[in-house]
């Protein structure tokens, strides 16, 4: 039997639902090996972030370190990384070690509104990250910050920024949708060359913490596997999209989507 594995490097939440936590349960529900490495840690819950404790950068280098000199990997998936001194250790350890299949979640805010990247960690994802990227996957307010776009709302907006991001450097890029209104989300898949457009159905609920994390590790699973970009990201979009419409219904505020569904829930 084969075995495909995948890293995750993002920081820890305590309640589940994002981060390393939904990363490795969607890497384990896609039957690839799942291994981790913190950035930071937060006293996370549905209501949102009360505390961000972060690794120093020395230990999230000696991290990547173990987990790449011996076991190696097949993806890489980078979340939540919050400062730029953590974002250039990642940076120099993916080139040390030639990663290939890297996943780059540009996450920066949570959604009650506090900060998972510092202001001044935008600049080196720029910088440092995006050139090194296979996939980028910035929801709709990330886009705008890492293109300097003021609104980005409509499908040739989503294009624009798409055209920006990998001009960046960003090897194919995905927007997505899940910020905007209207009774279906679209994501927009581009290659530099064609853009594909992923749609379902906008589903109505408040329990969509963790969305982005879940998607984007799910992309870096059927890369791992050997997978296209659009076979990944259309698995993803099932993946996360069976995951929403499943709901839990777990913990008072913006609740974790339901990682078993897609593997045990009709579609
Ligand atoms: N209400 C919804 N119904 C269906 N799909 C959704 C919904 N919200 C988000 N998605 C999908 O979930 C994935 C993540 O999108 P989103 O734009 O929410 O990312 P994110 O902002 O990084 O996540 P989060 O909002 O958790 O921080 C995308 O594939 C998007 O299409
Ligand atoms: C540790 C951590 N990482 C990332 C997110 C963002 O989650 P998402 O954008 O997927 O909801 C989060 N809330 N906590």
């Amino acid at each position: 039997m084969a075995v495909y594995k995948a890293l995750t490097v993002a920081g820890s939440d305590s309640g589940g639902g994002a981060g390393i936590q939904a990363d490795i349960k969607t890497f384990q529900e896609l039957g690839v090996f799942g291994m981790s490495v913190l950035t930071a840690l937060t006293a996370q819950n549905t209501n949102g972030v009360h505390g961000v404790f972060a690794v120093p950068p020395e230990f999230v280098a000696q991290q990547m370190e173990a987990v790449l000199s011996d076991l190696g990997t097949d993806a890489v998936k980078t979340g939540m990384l919050f400062d730029s001194s953590i974002i250039r250790t990642v940076a120099d350890k993916l080139k040390e070690y030639k990663v290939k299949n890297y996943v780059l979640d540009p996450v920066m805010i949570a959604k009650g509104g506090a900060p998972l990247l510092l202001e001044e960690a935008v600049a080196a994802v720029k910088e440092y990250l995006l050139p090194l990227s296979t996939v980028v996957t910035p929801n709709l307010p990330e886009a705008e910050v890492l293109t300097g776009m003021k609104r980005i709302e409509t499908i040739e907006e989503m294009k624009e920024a798409a055209r920006i991001l990998h001009e960046g450097g960003a090897l194919n890029v995905v927007i997505k949708g899940g910020h905007g209104t209207g009774p279906q989300v679209t994501d927009l898949l581009y290659d530099g060359d064609t853009f594909i457009e992923i749609t379902a159905d906008r589903f109505d609920t408040p329990h969509t913490h963790g969305t982005g994390c879940t998607f984007a590790a799910a992309i870096a699973a059927g890369l791992a596997q050997g997978m296209s970009v659009p076979d990944a990201v259309k698995q993803a979009k099932a993946f996360i999209t069976a995951a929403i419409t499943h709901p839990l219904g777990i913990g008072s505020g913006h609740g974790p989507t339901n990682h078993w569904a897609y593997n045990r829930c009709e579609k």
